[in-house]
């Protein structure tokens, strides 16, 4: 016996690549796809394996693997977000010992690829976007169902209209104040849906998506911005604002630096067009906005990066 304690733990298998295409129109030559990356992890009771190796309530990462791909055959792919819910009640009701699920997927976009001397729709270029990103969580013991879906590396920028000045000044401070510069970051966004709209069975995710991410890019290109924390703050606003399905935003925006170029070596003068555009280090800029009496239940520490 160990002296010390067991905590929280989980498995499955993490990464599962699946593609789904949904065959339509006359002959089914109007194809859909969804391009996914699925990962669960089971939560329950998994003490004796953990202890003595004992696999009896042990329902094997393999078999996890093949429920995935069997599911997309079986009950399609209508969003990330419909696929993970299903698979999360999967598990939790088909195991006793499975207590709780966790699924994670991230979507890669792709859009279609018209070819002008056929009318078969089954060609597709992988879009450049951002990655789509949803977490389900699903518990049996309370039947509770949170969702939390997202996005990542949605790179925008804003070449005016942002200013940095008024800040702290001690004995280390260089930076020189700007009145003019060049906002950009690579946008890494999770937002949490209320109870009720997880619950529903008609909720359009794909349309969620559609909303919350126009209304974040609108609100940054709206935004007269002082810092890029408060362009944060205004992005995250405008989706509660206008998208009442969702409770919570999360926003990790690494600060992509363009620092102007000094030209006066070569007896030029630099009005705000020549930058160099840093690679590494950047600000990274990071925050929660929820709704007033809701509680935040999105993680804060997960390791985000530019
Ligand atoms: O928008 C900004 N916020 C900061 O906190 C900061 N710090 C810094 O050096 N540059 C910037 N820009």
């Amino acid at each position: 016996m160990s002296k010390h304690v067991l905590a929280q733990n989980q498995y499955g298998k993490a990464e599962n690549r699946i593609v789904k295409i949904t065959r339509k129109g006359n002959e089914g030559t109007w194809h859909d796809i969804r391009d996914l990356n699925v990962s669960v992890a089971l939560r329950g009771e998994f003490r004796d394996v953990h202890l003595t190796g004992d696999n009896a309530n042990v329902l094997p990462t393999d078999t996890t693997k093949n429920t995935v791909y069997a599911f997309a055959k079986e009950h399609g792919v209508e969003s990330p977000e419909a696929f993970g819910i299903a698979l999360a009640r999967h598990f939790v009701h088909s195991q006793p010992v499975i207590h709780e699920t966790q699924i994670r997927i991230e979507e890669y976009p792709w859009e279609r690829l018209p070819a002008p001397t056929r009318r078969e729709q089954h060609s597709f270029v992988r879009s450049g976007q951002e990655v789509r990103t949803t977490q389900i969580t699903y518990s049996g013991d309370t039947g509770q169902l949170q969702i939390v879906s997202g996005l990542k590396d949605l790179t925008v920028m804003n070449s005016t209209d942002s200013e940095f000045h008024g800040f702290i000044k001690d004995k280390y401070t260089t930076l020189q104040e700007a009145y003019d510069r060049i906002l950009a970051t690579k946008v890494t966004a999770r937002w949490a849906y209320a109870a009720s709209a997880a619950s529903e069975a008609d909720t359009d995710w794909d349309q969620m998506y559609k909303d919350v991410r126009r209304r974040m890019l609108e609100a940054f290109a709206d935004t007269y911005s002082y810092s890029l924390q408060q362009t944060l703050h205004a992005m995250a606003d405008r989706v509660l604002d206008h998208v009442p399905a969702v409770n919570e935003v999360r926003l990790n925006l690494p600060n992509k630096h363009h620092f102007l170029v000094d030209l006066e070596p070569f007896g030029l003068k630099n009005d705000n067009e020549v930058y160099f555009a840093a690679d590494r280090m950047y600000g990274l800029i990071e925050g929660t906005v929820h709704r007033d009496g809701v509680a935040p239940v999105i993680a804060t520490s997960d390791w985000v990066t530019a």
